[in-house]
């Protein structure tokens, strides 16, 4: 086999155009057919590069010079941008940002999918009318620096901390406690956790915000279940923070980058806070998962609402359904819900709020949504309506087998990722399904993240 020979070289300058943009933000130019990876280059641009890093089928440049620049290009006003991994996106304007994820999500639905665009809608992403300060949680890693705690992001690739008093996607309540919780603890002389040696106390600090309710939960994360001067800590921290309605403290003693460990103790107040989704009340509490963009879900479930098109006699499955979320949402709606989670502490959180709020048309099962909903087919439950929310890597195999043999009428996927959403498409479609419309939710502006709900009805034969 002949050996390809890259035509870059490193250390070397080219004049390069950009076309895209990586999964992690960074400009792709191809050079002689080419890609080349260049931070803080948008599409539509052009400039001199010096190639920093050579491999087999791509290389890494650097950006020397912008010969033209994008007119979506803006200056990010984060301070710490260029060196935080929280966000790749606050150099493009947010209308750029938002045509982007758009555009992304076609070009992948064509490419792994094989979807015609010409008989799919994708829709423009919806975005926020103000996409700042939309995260309800904070989970900050704790270190020190000559003698004081620091509490911030991480470096970009790295562990290092980057102190940080104000997040611009945060909540700013969220900052002002990871604020006084730092300075309280380096006033009384509280250790961070370092990761090398596996010594120190405060390991994490978490704050989640009720978007509605403006409840606060504060969650000290310790590597022993020790906690020095706690009276006098909460005492200080609950008169400076009324809304704070519960603090807990949870325990992880092991070497891992894993943030919680599994036990959890309640140190003042309640162990839940509450937080509405349109006009279902959720109990959260410290591990429950629960998304971080408020203001987005509820635009996201009513579309999934409005995709599953429910008149009220409908059997539904909500599979990956979490807490509860999604299943309670559509139970309004549907004459019976079937929920499956495979982290059983979810689906007590989901029976908890099915109580709270008095749906009783909903029932949830623990365990892989591929075991899970095979049983019920066999069981002879048959949904009209199945909907997907699978993590990054899509949904099993099995399971779209399933669907296949049960033949709902409609699929609603939900979708963090496009690769996989467009993965699973081609095997629906090739079982019988035609994907009709796709709806971009901005839930994460300025990362490369985009969300998608999706329209898939049975074909009629
Ligand atoms: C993207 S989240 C969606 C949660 C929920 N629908 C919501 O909107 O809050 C994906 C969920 O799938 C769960 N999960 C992962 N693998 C699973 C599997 N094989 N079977 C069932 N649930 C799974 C995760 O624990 C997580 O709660």
């Amino acid at each position: 086999m002949t050996k390809v020979v890259p035509p870059v070289e490193k250390n070397e300058y080219y004049d390069a155009v950009f076309e895209d943009l990586t999964h992690d933000g960074a400009g792709v130019a191809k050079i002689e057919g080419f890609p080349v990876f260049v931070p803080n280059a948008l599409p539509g641009e052009s400039g001199k590069i010096k190639i920093v890093k050579v491999k087999k089928g791509y290389g890494y440049g650097r950006l020397i010079e912008l010969y033209e620049q994008s007119p979506e290009r803006r200056a990010a006003p984060c301070p710490v941008y260029k060196q935080c991994g929280g966000c790749q996106l606050q150099h493009l304007s947010y209308k750029g940002q938002l045509d982007h994820k758009q555009k992304h999500v076609k070009e992948v639905l064509a490419r792994i999918g094989k979807v015609n665009l010409d008989k799919v809608i994708v829709h423009p992403t919806i975005g926020m009318k103000n996409p700042w300060n939309y995260r309800n949680k904070a989970q900050v890693p704790v270190g020190e620096r000559e003698g004081g705690l620091i509490a911030g992001f991480y470096q970009k690739r790295t562990h290092d901390i980057i102190d940080m008093e104000r997040c611009l996607i945060q909540q700013s309540e969220n900052d002002e406690v990871v604020q006084a919780v730092k300075n309280i603890c380096s006033r009384i002389g509280i250790q961070a956790y370092d990761e090398l040696t596996h010594q120190g106390w405060l390991r994490h600090i978490m704050v989640r915000y009720g978007y509605q309710t403006k409840e606060m939960m504060l969650v000290f994360i310790t590597r022993t279940k020790d906690f020095p001067n706690k009276k006098s800590m909460i005492a200080e921290i609950t008169a400076k923070f009324p809304n704070i309605k519960s603090i807990v403290q949870n325990i992880n003693p092991k070497r891992t980058n894993v943030i919680l460990g599994d036990e959890t103790r309640i140190l003042w107040g309640s162990e839940y806070i509450y937080d509405y989704i349109g006009n279902i009340k959720f109990a959260i509490s410290a591990k429950s998962f629960y998304q971080v963009n408020p203001e987005q879900t509820k635009v996201l479930y009513e579309k999934a609402l409005e995709y599953a098109n429910l008149s009220g006699n409908e059997t539904v499955i909500d599979a990956y359904c979490g807490i509860g979320t999604i299943s309670l949402f559509l139970a309004q709606k549907a004459k019976k819900v079937y929920g499956v989670e495979i982290v059983p502490e979810a689906i007590e959180d989901a029976k908890r709020n099915a109580r709270l709020n008095n749906i009783e048309n909903v029932e949830f099962a623990v365990g892989e949504a591929e075991s899970i909903i095979p049983k019920w087919y066999e069981q002879g439950i048959r949904a009209d309506v199945i909907v997907v929310d699978p993590p990054r890597k899509g949904c099993d195999e099995s399971l779209l087998q399933t669907i296949l043999d049960m033949k709902p009428k409609k699929v609603v996927y939900v979708s963090c990722n496009p690769a996989t959403l467009a993965r699973d498409i081609a095997i629906l479609e090739q079982g019988g399904y035609e994907m009709k419309e796709v709806q971009p939710v901005d839930m994460f502006p300025h990362t490369m993240h985009v969300e998608c709900v999706s329209q898939i009805v049975l074909r009629k034969n």
